[in-house]
């Protein structure tokens, strides 16, 4: 049987064929040219970083296949206002509408309303939807390592490049970290849930930032929820988190962001 990874490439190899029928590449274009420059994301991550703070992504995120419904009342931009309240670095806003309830829309809407760069949460296996994100007004794009090929790997990230976005490059097993640093990126996310069980572990991060080298800026993804986790990352040098769950069950999200940074949860 397929695991939710292969189920989810699926959908979005169906969705991408018809994406593309409704928009054609002109009309993106067109619309990327009316966007703004990109903000620039992993810049944003590093000032925090050289000022020896922490940055943390908040996420937007209604429902996962792992958890259901996460959070029922969900209005992105009340959201991502909150967590530009809250101190929050950049936002990750989630655009899949099968698996995770998202909406293309939600990133548009995030755009207008609040000034932190942008990543687009999706899943992408084709240049064109680098070409959608820009138009939508995504910042940095997630590259999953699991699901792409080297060659797609190489050229997705070049469509980005070119787009002058900013590229999160996902891996969670030392194999994939090593395809990961055989490409060009520098932001290298290690998701600490196995995207194809669900299975969640902070060792995940430990095991593999030995592997990445000073000048990649890493970050931990998924299941971090209290500031133990936090201490346990700053422990192991790592000082960018990529969080969504734990803040959306809040009905402050931005607050909850807040008390995580100052140990107060
Ligand atoms: O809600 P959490 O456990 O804090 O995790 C956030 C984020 O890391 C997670 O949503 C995520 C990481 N990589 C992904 C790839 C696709 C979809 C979702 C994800």
């Amino acid at each position: 049987m397929s695991n939710v990874l292969d189920q989810i490439v699926a959908t979005k190899k169906e969705e991408v064929r018809k994406g593309q029928a409704i928009h054609q590449l002109n009309d993106l274009l067109e619309r990327m040219a009316a966007q703004s420059a990109p903000r620039g994301f992993h810049q944003a991550i590093r000032q925090r970083l050289h000022a020896g703070q922490s940055a943390v992504i908040a996420e937007v995120k209604k429902a996962s296949p792992s958890k259901g419904i996460i959070r029922a009342d969900f209005d992105p931009v009340q959201i991502a206002r909150s967590y530009q309240q809250g101190d929050a670095t950049c936002l990750s806003v989630l655009t899949d509408a099968q698996y995770f309830k998202g909406h293309n829309s939600y990133l548009q809407q995030v755009r207008e309303a609040v000034s932190l760069p942008l990543l687009r949460k999706d899943f992408m296996i084709d240049p064109w939807q680098i070409h959608e994100s820009r138009a939508l007004g995504a910042d940095c794009v997630l590259l999953i390592v699991a699901c792409l090929s080297d060659g797609q790997l190489a050229e997705l990230f070049a469509a980005a490049t070119e787009l002058q976005m900013d590229v999160l490059m996902e891996v969670h097993d030392a194999e994939e970290m090593q395809r990961a640093l055989n490409t060009p990126a520098t932001l290298i996310g290690i998701n600490n849930r196995n995207l194809k069980t669900f299975d969640t572990s902070l060792q995940t991060s430990e095991q593999l930032c030995t592997m990445v080298p000073e000048d990649c800026t890493l970050v931990s993804e998924s299941g971090i929820h209290v500031s133990a986790d936090i201490n346990y990352l700053q422990g192991i040098g790592i000082n960018t988190y990529l969080i969504g769950e734990s803040f959306m069950r809040h009905s402050d999200p931005g607050q909850q962001l807040h008390k995580l940074m100052s140990g107060q949860v």
